[in-house]
């Protein structure tokens, strides 16, 4: 069987954006804004209970996308919570979470004072490779390295294998 389109379901427009231009010559990416909520516990526990309940909500086969951002300092906290402590203290909050220590890092990268344009998330602060924030990247090199990008190759890989 070809799969020739995918649900996405996500609010998240800077997320549609990213998977439409890693994706998007593979398969149609589909979008529907369902606010699915989130579970406590590893990020592997909800992003399988996120599909699960937006398969559920749509009642057809989704993807879905959940990421977590680690602070080594913190033992991998704020992880799969990152959207919240985003929300209530933003990029600088976030930063002054790591100024007692000092380990900066955050799997894979460094948490740096907000560099570049203000759109999506925590792209500001989080310094990829002792040069470049993720904002101060341009899109489609970002997404040759990205989080989103590792996942998505394998999708890629279980699509063309069939889907097994
Ligand atoms: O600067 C960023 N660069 C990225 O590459 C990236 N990937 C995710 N995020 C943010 O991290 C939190 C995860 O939460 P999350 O996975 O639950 O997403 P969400 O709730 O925004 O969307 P969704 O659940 O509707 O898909 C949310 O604040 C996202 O905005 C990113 N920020
Ligand atoms: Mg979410």
């Amino acid at each position: 069987m070809t799969l020739t389109k995918l649900n996405f379901i996500t609010g998240n427009q800077n997320k549609l954006a990213d998977v439409r231009a890693i994706l998007g010559n593979v398969v149609e990416v589909d979008n529907q804004a369902v606010d699915i909520s989130e579970i406590q516990g590893t990020i592997e526990e909800i992003a399988e209970e996120k599909a699960r309940r937006a398969a559920e909500v749509i009642n057809g086969p989704v993807l879905v996308e959940d990421s977590a951002l680690e602070f080594s300092a913190l033992k991998g906290l704020p992880g799969p919570y990152i959207k919240y402590f985003l929300d209530s203290l933003g990029l600088e909050g976030l930063n002054k979470m790591l100024d007692g220590f000092e380990d900066r890092t955050a799997e894979a990268g460094a948490i740096v004072r907000p560099r570049g344009p203000t759109g999506f998330g925590w792209d500001p602060i989080f310094e990829y490779d002792g040069r470049a924030t993720f904002a101060e990247m341009k899109q489609e090199e970002k997404n040759l390295i990205s989080h989103g990008y590792k996942a998505l190759v394998k999708l890629q890989q279980w699509l063309a294998e069939g889907q097994e």
